[in-house]
């Protein structure tokens, strides 16, 4: 089964070329490929499917001709992830399935996303909506935080410098599960100097639903975003976002999200499936 490596900021995928939508991906597959000893090992899997040949996404596919089919490491599904996006679009126009400059649409679950393609690639991500207060326990403490929905949940939770070096992530976050029913990626973001054509910054760590303390988390990036241009009583801005992997720049309007920033496929390849599918069970 062929395969491509890729990432964006650290936030690492398996990319599976699969067009006509033929692979049978079951959670359990998707878990073995993402395991880090026994597998290829990634934060998540990007199958490459035309829209027109998946469920999800056949209604969209006068949009856009491809689909990002995400999956996270645990075999869950997710609506958006934003670097998964950058990465697709980068494997797409280096396969030469787009141009390597110009828009084009991607379908996500959460939607068509316009994505321009350059030396960094920028994805119109969905319009964050700031909700409901809630809370994050980890570490011995309680941290409050600012619900954002992205496509996918998120909670932000505003700590100093001190906290966010220190945070233990290796152990999932306790959430309200009445507010995030279906679980939520938790952003720990610290204040700091905006750098030169910034208007606000912030360090981030992240918890991510389904992959666990990842590098970078780009739909995150956009939700730490929205709830400092939120807090500053803005309505739009440019904030840069500083995670574990990187740098991630969000241009911010009550009419679109830009999320900017490197995305880089490192490997080209061929995977025995049946190896894979063997290690199966130990996932399910
Ligand atoms: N890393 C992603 C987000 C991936 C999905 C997330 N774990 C979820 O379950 O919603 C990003 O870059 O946005």
């Amino acid at each position: 089964m062929r395969f491509a490596k890729g990432h964006g900021t650290g936030n690492d995928f398996v990319i599976l070329p699969d067009p006509d939508g033929v692979l049978p991906l079951t959670p359990a597959f998707v878990a073995a490929l993402c395991d880090r000893r026994r597998g290829i090992g990634a934060d998540g899997v990007l199958r490459v499917v035309r829209s027109a040949a998946h469920p999800d996404a056949e209604a969209s596919s006068a949009a856009a001709e491809w689909f990002m089919d995400y999956w996270n490491s645990d075999g869950s599904q997710s609506e958006m992830c934003g670097n998964g996006v950058r990465v697709y679009a980068r494997y797409l126009a280096e396969a030469g399935l787009v141009a390597p400059e110009g828009t084009f649409n991607l379908v996500t679950r959460a939607g068509v996303v316009p994505v321009t393609m350059g030396e960094e690639i920028t994805a119109g991500m969905p319009v964050p909506r700031v909700y409901v207060q809630s809370e994050a326990g980890t570490n011995g403490a309680v941290f409050t935080g600012t619900a954002v929905d992205v496509g996918n949940p998120h909670l932000v939770c505003p700590v100093d410098e001190a906290t966010l070096e220190r945070l233990d992530l290796t152990a999932a976050p306790a959430i309200d599960p009445l507010i995030f029913p279906a679980g939520v990626n938790v952003e720990f973001a610290a204040v700091g100097n905006p750098p030169a054509g910034a208007d606000l910054y912030r360090r981030m760590r992240v918890y991510e639903r389904g992959s666990g303390e990842t590098q970078s988390c780009g739909s995150g990036v956009c939700a730490v975003a929205a709830v400092a241009l939120h807090h500053a009583g803005l309505e739009s801005g440019v904030v840069v976002v500083d995670v574990p992997g990187g740098r991630l720049t969000v241009t911010s309007s009550p009419a679109e999200c830009l999320l900017r920033g490197p995305a880089v496929i490192v490997a080209h390849g061929d995977v025995d499936a049946q190896a894979i599918r063997q290690l199966a069970p130990l996932h399910s």
